[in-house]
């Protein structure tokens, strides 16, 4: 489904260069639950952001169902992004201005789907996700797994055909990070979502299919749990 090879990324900083990724291979196939795993530092977030088309390497090839989307246009890969992707971040990135469901419905307004139809799905997700009461608060009424429940109902609300979640348990307790993950595993399983999710938790191994682990910008293994 997505195919990353020989991708290296460096950040120039002044004359200071940072080697994120050195030269990483990885397939991420459809309907796996993929944690990205390793220390801090070791280039996880660089590699999602890498494959969720949000930044473009320094070298190498990323391709998408086949398709070398160093070829797209930043318009292309925006549209791209929207209609396929759904994202999910550790600090949920609400608009704390907006209700739930107006947060929820952002993506799919934004896709100019028809406004009627906006609330209908957002609704239905927010209910999927276990908040169908609460579309009308604000983000500062909700809880932190409140919140990235409502990130994760806003994540899906144009179908996407792939998830990235960055360390979407990291400002959560251990109750609420299983919450989060129940609910991953939940969507991958009914939906056939795949969902390739960064970590560092070793305990959330048991929800992940397969783990690519990176450890100084390079995969040092791939472990296989499940499938
Ligand atoms: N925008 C940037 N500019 C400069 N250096 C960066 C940038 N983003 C990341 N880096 C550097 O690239 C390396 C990999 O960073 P990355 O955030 O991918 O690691 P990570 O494994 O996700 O770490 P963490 O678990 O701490 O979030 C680090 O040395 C980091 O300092």
């Amino acid at each position: 489904m997505i195919t990353a090879a020989g991708v290296r990324k460096v950040y120039k900083m002044g004359l200071v260069e940072v080697h994120a990724l050195r030269g990483i291979y990885v397939d991420i196939e459809k309907g796996e639950f993929v944690g990205i795993m390793g220390s801090s530092g070791s280039g996880k977030s660089t590699l999602l952001h890498m494959l969720g088309l949000l930044d473009r390497p320094t070298e190498g090839r990323i391709a998408i169902n086949g398709r070398n989307v160093l070829e797209m246009s930043d318009e292309e890969k925006g549209r791209f992004r929207l209609s396929r992707f759904g994202f999910i971040f550790q600090d949920y990135a609400l608009v704390p201005e907006l209700t739930a469901l107006e947060n929820v419905i952002l993506p799919a307004m934004a896709a100019g789907r028809l406004h009627e139809e906006c609330i209908a799905t957002g609704e239905s997700y927010l209910g999927r996700v276990g908040l169908g009461e609460r579309g009308g608060h604000l983000p500062s009424e909700l809880s932190g797994g409140e919140q990235q429940r409502v990130a994760i109902a806003r994540a899906l609300v144009n179908n996407p055909s792939i998830l990235f979640a960055d360390e979407p348990c990291a400002n959560l307790d251990s109750a609420n990070s299983r919450t989060v993950l129940d609910l991953f595993r939940e969507i991958n399983e009914t939906l056939d979502q795949t969902v390739v999710m960064v970590s560092h938790e070793e305990w959330h191994r048991e929800y992940f299919d397969r783990i690519i682990r990176l450890k100084d910008g390079l995969v040092a293994e791939e472990i296989r749990l499940k499938g």
